[in-house]
């Protein structure tokens, strides 16, 4: 048994992450923060936990207590999973790392590998950057191996890792130009718990609207992996990529669906069935990647950690369209962390993770 801390557990990845955990033979909830609920129980401010406590449920008898103290700073657990927004989520994760503790850290403080990048992008000093060079991007797909030793990970952005994933069997195979366009349609709990105006159903539901127009601060951390991961492919771009990453809000409550168009190399000459069997070689090894034969559904992800991609050609242009999708609470987030946090303790990577989806 290992020991986590969820901080916080009042926004929605940390209450994800306990719903996961709830059913996770190996690790045992014993610390949970959150600022706006410090000195009750966990029962208090989310009464359905009383569930946790009945005869029969979970694989052991009490697996998250739902009288569990809700504190202002963690006890001491062997791992954290850090669930604050960027900048107040840097200084946690120093505070943590002090005194022994890994993390698995849900915001964007550590990600980019430049601080300056970071700094551009997040309009503040990085909080840490010391720490930027032992962080390891919690994408298991690409590092594995990485994750296995780290102390600290640094989950991907849910749109990040929707994208990602759709573009790295193409630009690891040197086939792609550096010319890509990524439409993107996120859910609402995408923009957390907190009460923002856009996020209120009279004016969410029913409508679409695009967000961030001006540059979505997703777009370096995309482009920072797939330069790798070309480089890593032997198939370094001679130029930078060239990315328009554009992102819609959409009246969903969870699930991402991200559309790519990738110019391909003139002398590529790929059909749909090329690039289905690529895709399908790439990620035939991987228990949450999927490359299906028809365009997939944010539905078939629901409340999952599963990501389903679908890649065809556009004879008529040369490009490559990539759909993909996920669930942005699952494998955009609270999922992936543990995932990841199976690979630093040396479980399987599935341990604790729905096979299937919600549906209907
Ligand atoms: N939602 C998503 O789909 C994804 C989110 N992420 C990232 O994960 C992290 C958590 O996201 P999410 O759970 O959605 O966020 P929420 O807005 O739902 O929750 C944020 C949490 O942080 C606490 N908090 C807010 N501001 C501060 C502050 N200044 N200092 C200390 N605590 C604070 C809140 O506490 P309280 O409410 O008690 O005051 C709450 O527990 C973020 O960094 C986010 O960018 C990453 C991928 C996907
Ligand atoms: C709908 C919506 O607002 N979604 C958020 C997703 C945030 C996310 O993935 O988190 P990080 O801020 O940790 O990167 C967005 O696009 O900014």
């Amino acid at each position: 048994m290992t020991t986590v801390s969820i901080v916080n557990v009042t926004g929605y990845t940390g209450l994800e992450l306990l719903r996961l955990l709830a059913q996770h033979p190996e690790f045992v909830v014993t610390s949970v923060t959150g600022r706006s609920a410090v000195g009750q129980r966990l029962l208090d401010v989310f009464p359905q936990v009383q569930t946790l406590s009945s005869p029969g449920a979970g694989p052991r008898p009490m697996p998250i207590d739902p009288a569990l103290a809700i504190t202002e700073e963690p006890a001491q657990t062997e791992l954290a999973f850090v669930c604050l927004p960027h900048a107040a989520a840097a200084e946690s994760v120093v505070r943590l790392l002090e005194r022994g503790i890994k993390v698995v850290d849900l915001s964007a403080d550590f990600r980019l590998h430049d601080a300056k990048v970071y700094e551009e992008w997040y309009a503040h000093t990085h909080p840490a950057p010391a720490l930027l060079e032992s962080s390891i991007y919690g994408l298991p797909e690409r590092y594995r191996e990485q994750i296995r030793t780290a102390s600290l990970v640094a989950n991907p952005g849910c749109n990040a890792t929707t994208t990602i994933l759709g573009l790295l069997p193409i630009y690891a195979a040197g086939l792609a130009e550096r010319e890509v366009i990524t439409d993107v349609k996120a859910a609402l709990s995408g923009a957390g718990r907190g009460l923002k105006l856009a996020s209120l159903y009279a004016e969410a539901n029913e409508d679409v609207t695009a967000y961030s127009v001006t540059g979505h601060r997703h777009l370096p951390e995309v482009t920072q992996e797939v330069v790798l991961a070309a480089q890593a492919g032997g198939h370094a771009l001679e130029q930078p990529l060239r990315m328009t990453f554009f992102t819609h809000l959409v009246p969903m409550t969870r699930g991402i669906f991200v559309t790519s168009y990738i110019e391909l190399k003139t002398d590529a000459h790929l059909t749909t069935e090329d690039v289905q069997d690529l895709y399908r070689k790439y990620y035939a090894d991987e228990p949450f990647v999927h490359v299906v034969k028809q365009p997939p559904h944010t539905r078939w992800t629901y409340g999952s950690n599963h990501c389903f991609i679908y890649p065809i050609i556009d004879q008529r242009t040369n490009r490559l369209i990539v759909m993909s999708c996920l669930d942005n609470m699952g494998k955009g987030a609270s999922g992936q962390a543990i995932q990841n946090a199976n690979l630093m303790y040396g479980l399987p990577e599935t341990t604790g993770l729905f096979p299937l989806g919600v549906n209907p």
